[in-house]
């Protein structure tokens, strides 16, 4: 998290690409221009990206996107994208390109449950890495001689990466700590910070052998000593995340894992459409709902702007605005205790425009 650097003017990149990302991104918008002088005046920058985008003009992340976000953008939201489950020649995600693209290294996605609202206490924070594992995208398929196929994909795991990414977590788990002490608020009682590793070391002992190895490597670090620390296998995290979510503090993962880990643990609080994140690197920020384009609720007008709210929320904190993303999370929190406006997904019937409305209204 950077200190609140003095801005006169954030300029940032707003790419809602398809789906309900052009639904949740404007709900976000909304939001941040409701905070008035509680940050710097915001610019939005608008830019395109996404599988429409790809249709009309080729290019599912245009060069343009990529250099407007390097030269003139301060940070950036992104909505979500609709990549076909088949191949495309000439199609490759945006997402996965941009968090490459501008080395945002980190997937910070944090799951709290809301003191209050039903549902287990869960106040966890799962740090994705975010730039290799499978997501290299190096897949190959060949013909056997005997008129089948067999596909291969390579699994990039360094040391450099699984090191930042360990650091990036300890780092949190003393900070949320920090937190704690100082009075935030909290479902789940955590005595002591924790990390916990994720990994399949038990069978892939190479790859997985190494992002284990070198995050505890990193837990040895003088500065870490308070942090306790524990190993999880990722199919047995899953099961423990649902039957006892409060032990989880900050849970570090590699790519793929992390990206599964996470969408599971949204369903301990209650949807998709309420959970945030920020892919962060060293040198800029992208707020991102977790979920996807849900093709099967777009253009109905009832997708949560919460993850997207939210993520601008986290976005601000990052940037070290955190009175400010502390409003919109506690104006977040009041409208899902009142529980009068919440989306299908909560079990509501309000609209994405009632529930903005009613964030906006509480802020
Ligand atoms: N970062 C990104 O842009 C991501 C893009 N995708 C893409 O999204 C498309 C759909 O993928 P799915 O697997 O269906 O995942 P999804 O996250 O889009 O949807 C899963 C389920 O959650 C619901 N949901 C998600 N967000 C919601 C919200 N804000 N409010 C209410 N309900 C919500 C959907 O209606 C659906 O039932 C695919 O093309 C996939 O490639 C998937 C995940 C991340
Ligand atoms: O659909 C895509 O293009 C990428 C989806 C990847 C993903 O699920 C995530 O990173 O959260």
């Amino acid at each position: 998290m950077a200190a609140a650097l003095k801005r006169s003017t954030l300029r940032l990149g707003m790419i809602p690409a398809d789906g309900i990302g052009k639904e949740v991104l404007p709900a976000a918008q909304r939001v941040l221009e409701a905070l008035g002088s509680a940050i710097p005046r915001v610019e939005f920058v608008p830019l395109l990206a996404g599988w429409e985008e790809f249709n009309k003009n080729g290019k599912a992340l245009p060069e343009a996107t990529i250099e407007t976000l390097k030269i003139e953008c301060d940070a950036a939201m992104f909505g979500s994208v609709s990549s076909p489950s088949h191949k495309v020649p000439g199609y490759s995600s945006p997402i996965v390109a941009l968090r490459k693209h501008l080395d945002l290294y980190a997937n910070i996605r944090p799951v709290k449950s809301v003191q209050g609202v039903d549902g287990k206490p869960v106040d966890m924070v799962i740090v994705r890495e975010n730039t290799e594992c499978l997501y290299i995208k190096k897949e190959e398929i060949h013909d056997n001689a005997d008129g089948s196929k067999v596909a291969y994909a390579t699994r990039q795991i360094t040391s450099y990466a699984s090191s930042r990414i360990g650091r990036m977590a300890y780092e949190l788990a003393l900070r949320r700590q920090a937190e704690r002490e100082a009075g935030a608020s909290s479902s789940v009682h955590h005595s002591q910070p924790k990390v916990t590793i994720v990994h399949k070391s038990n069978v892939l002992s190479v790859t997985d052998g190494l992002f284990r190895e070198t995050v505890r490597a990193v837990s040895q670090e003088d500065k870490y000593k308070s942090v306790k620390t524990e190993e999880q296998l990722v199919d047995s995290m899953v099961y423990r995340m649902f039957r006892e979510p409060e032990i989880f503090d900050v849970s570090v993962a590699p790519n793929l894992y992390g990206d599964i880990i996470s969408d599971g643990a949204a369903a301990l609080v209650g949807s998709l459409g309420v959970v945030p994140s920020v892919n962060a690197g060293d040198n800029f920020v992208m707020g991102e709902p977790v979920h996807g384009s849900a093709p099967d609720i777009e253009g109905k007008g009832i997708a949560n702007p919460i993850a997207s709210i939210r993520s601008a929320a986290l976005l601000l904190s990052h940037l070290g605005y955190t009175d400010a993303a502390a409003k919109i999370d506690t104006a977040v929190d009041n409208v899902l205790r009142e529980g009068k406006y919440r989306t299908p997904d909560l079990h509501g019937k309000s609209t994405t425009e009632e529930v903005t409305n009613a964030i906006l209204k509480a802020l």
